[in-house]
């Protein structure tokens, strides 16, 4: 099956906490929590991608600091290799065009949400790389 590359935003405060945000009833993986982004358009790169993603969804200004490991996950009908990036804001003040809502959370209660199963080890992966602040 063709792979599709999605990217995701991690999107840190400056109290560390992440930007979430939940899927609309009317899309696919209904009212789950994800990371906000999407499928990368050909010839662009994933950062720009995220970039274009956030702007089109958010209306936040962002930029990319770090990618993360990506992770590769079947659903029924696709297959998703979804890349996450750590990004900060530098414009922009949310607006909900498509998610049903948004949350800033901190690291300690990210797990416990109900995500989108392909984010699962991306936030496993993300809370391992924070986790030395943390303590
Ligand atoms: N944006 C985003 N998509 C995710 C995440 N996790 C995850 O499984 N997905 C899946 O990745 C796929 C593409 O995401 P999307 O629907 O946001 O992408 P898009 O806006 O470019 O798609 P569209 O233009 O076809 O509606 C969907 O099947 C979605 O369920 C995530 O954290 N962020």
């Amino acid at each position: 099956m063709k792979i599709i590359d999605v990217t995701c935003a991690i999107i840190v405060n400056a109290d560390q906490q992440v930007l979430v945000t939940q899927r609309s009833a009317a899309m696919k993986l209904p009212l789950k929590m994800e990371f906000p982004g999407g499928k990368v358009e050909p010839g662009e790169t994933p950062s720009a991608c995220l970039v274009r993603e956030i702007k089109e969804e958010l209306n936040l200004d962002i930029f990319t600091l770090f990618e993360m490991p990506s992770n590769t996950h079947s659903y029924p009908d696709i297959t998703i290799n979804l890349i996450p990036f750590i990004c900060g804001i530098c414009g922009g003040n949310i607006e909900l065009r498509e998610h049903a809502s948004f949350m800033w959370t901190d690291a300690a209660d990210l797990l416990a949400l109900d995500w989108a199963e392909a984010d699962v080890p991306i936030v496993k992966n993300y809370l391992c790389s924070v986790k030395g602040q943390l303590l």
